[in-house]
C-alpha cells in the first residue's frame, strides 16, 4: 500500500514499484494530490489514512507512507493541522497495521526534523530540534515508529528526504498552490508569474540566501525500493537522502536562468518563518545500509528534468 501515492513523490515511487513487479494500491484523499497522478496499473482507494483500519488487510506485505501535510510555512500558521494529519493520521495507520498484521513500513521523514544545524553535514545522529511544526510532527512520527518496531517487531525505515526536485516521465511536481522554490521559479520562466520572491538575503550563508540539498525524485524512488529490501523485523532504520551538496536560493534561480534562457526577475522578500539557513545531508548511512548512491546529483540535470515536465504540463 502506498499512502499519498497521488502526490508528487508517492506517484514516482508507485511507478518504480510497478516497474519492479510489485502490486500497488494507492490510498490517497486527494487533498493535495491528483487522481491522474496515480500510475496506470495501481489500484486506487480514495480515502484517508485516518480510516486505514477499513482499507488495509492481511494480504499487504508493506506500507510505504507518503500521505502527509508537508508545507513548512503552512505548518507555522496552522500547526494543529500538522498534528492532526501527520501524527493523528499515522497513529491510525500504525494501529491498522497492527490489527491486520502488516509488519513492514517505509516512512517519508524529512530533513526538517533536525532544525537549525549546529555542524556541517547532517547525519542521522545530529541533534533533532525542529524549527517548525511540520518537522516536529515528522519527528514525533519517527519516535512512534521506533516504539512499534521495539514492541511489535515491525520492520521500518524512515527516509529523511532533503529537498526533492526533478521529475520522472509523466510524474512531477504540481502542487496547487505551489510553494516550493524550483517549480515556482519555473513558473516565472514560463511567464505565469512575474518574479520570484527570495525569502531573506541576510542568512549566515555565502550569498545571504538559504542553502538546501536538492535530490532527484527518481534517486529517491530507488532508495525506497532498497529500503523495502533492507527493512529488518524489530529494527527502525533512519537514513538521510540527499546529495551532500548545498545550493543557495540565488544559485537555484541562476541555474533556472541557464536551463530555460528566461530572465527571471527576483524580488527580495522577508524571511519565511521556520526556515533553517542551511540543510545539507550526509547520506553515508543510506549508502552503507541500503547500498544507495544518488545517480542524478547534478543540479542542472535535476532542473532540466523539472523544466521538461513543467513545460509539458503547464503550457
Ligand atoms: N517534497 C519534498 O521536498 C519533501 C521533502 C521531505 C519530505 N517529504 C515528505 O514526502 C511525502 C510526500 O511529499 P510530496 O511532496 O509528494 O507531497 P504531496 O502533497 O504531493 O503528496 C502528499 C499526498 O498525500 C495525500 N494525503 C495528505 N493527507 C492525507 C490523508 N490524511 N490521507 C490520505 N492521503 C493524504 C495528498 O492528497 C497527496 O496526494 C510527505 O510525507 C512529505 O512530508 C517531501
Ligand atoms: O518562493 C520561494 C519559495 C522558497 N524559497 C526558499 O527556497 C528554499 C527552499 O524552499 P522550499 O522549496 O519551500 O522547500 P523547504 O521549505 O526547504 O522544504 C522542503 O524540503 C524539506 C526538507 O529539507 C522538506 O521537509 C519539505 O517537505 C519540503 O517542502 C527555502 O529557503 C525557502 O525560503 C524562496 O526563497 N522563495
Amino acid at each position: 500500500m502506498v499512502t499519498g501515492g497521488a502526490g508528487y513523490v508517492g506517484s514516482v515511487v508507485a511507478a518504480h514499484l510497478l516497474e519492479a513487479g510489485h502490486e500497488v494500491t494507492v490510498l490517497d484523499d486527494l487533498s493535495t494530490g491528483f487522481r491522474e497522478g496515480v500510475p496506470a496499473g495501481a489500484a486506487f482507494i480514495e480515502g484517508r489514512i485516518q480510516d486505514a483500519e477499513r482499507y488495509l488487510d492481511p494480504s499487504y506485505d508493506a506500507v510505504l507512507h507518503f500521505a502527509a501535510s508537508s508545507q513548512v510555512g503552512e505548518s507555522v500558521a496552522n500547526p494543529g493541522k500538522y498534528w492532526e494529519n501527520n501524527v493523528g493520521g499515522t497513529l491510525a495507520l500504525l494501529a491498522a497495521m497492527r490489527t491486520h498484521g502488516v509488519r513492514k513500513l517505509v516512512f517519508s521523514s524529512t530533513a526538517a526534523t533536525y532544525g537549525e544545524p549546529t555542524e556541517g553535514l547532517l547525519t542521522e545522529d545530529s541533534v533533532t530540534k525542529p524549527t517548525n511544526p511540520y518537522g516536529a510532527s515528522k519527528l514525533a512520527v519517527d519516535h512512534m515508529i521506533a516504539g512499534e518496531c521495539a514492541a511489535h517487531g515491525v520492520a521500518a525505515v524512515s527516509l529523511r528526504y532533503f529537498n526533492v526536485a526533478g521529475a520522472y516521465g509523466e510524474f512531477g511536481e504540481r502542487h496547487d498552490p505551489e510553494t516550493h522554490l524550483i517549480p515556482l521559479v519555473l513558473q516565472v520562466a514560463l511567464g505565469e508569474r512575474e518574479s520570484i520572491s527570495v525569502f531573506g538575503e541576510d542568512y549566515p550563508t555565502p550569498d545571504g540566501t538559504c542553502v538546501r540539498d536538492y535530490i532527484h525524485v527518481a534517486d529517491l524512488a530507488e532508495a525506497h525500493l532498497a529500503a523495502l529490501e533492507a527493512a529488518t523485523a524489530g529494527e527502525h532504520l533512519i537514513c538521510n537522502l540527499g546529495n551532500g551538496n548545498g545550493f543557495s536560493v540565488r544559485e537555484v534561480v541562476e541555474t533556472v536562468r541557464k536551463v530555460t534562457g528566461a530572465e527571471i526577475p527576483e524580488v527580495v522578500a522577508p524571511r519565511r518563518a521556520g526556515d533553517p539557513a542551511v540543510l545539507v545531508a550526509s547520506a553515508r548511512a543510506a549508502h552503507e545500509r541500503l547500498g544507495w548512491t544518488p545517480a542524478r546529483s547534478d543540479l542542472t540535470g535535476i532542473i532540466t528534468d523539472a523544466w521538461n515536465f513543467t513545460r509539458k504540463h503547464r503550457s
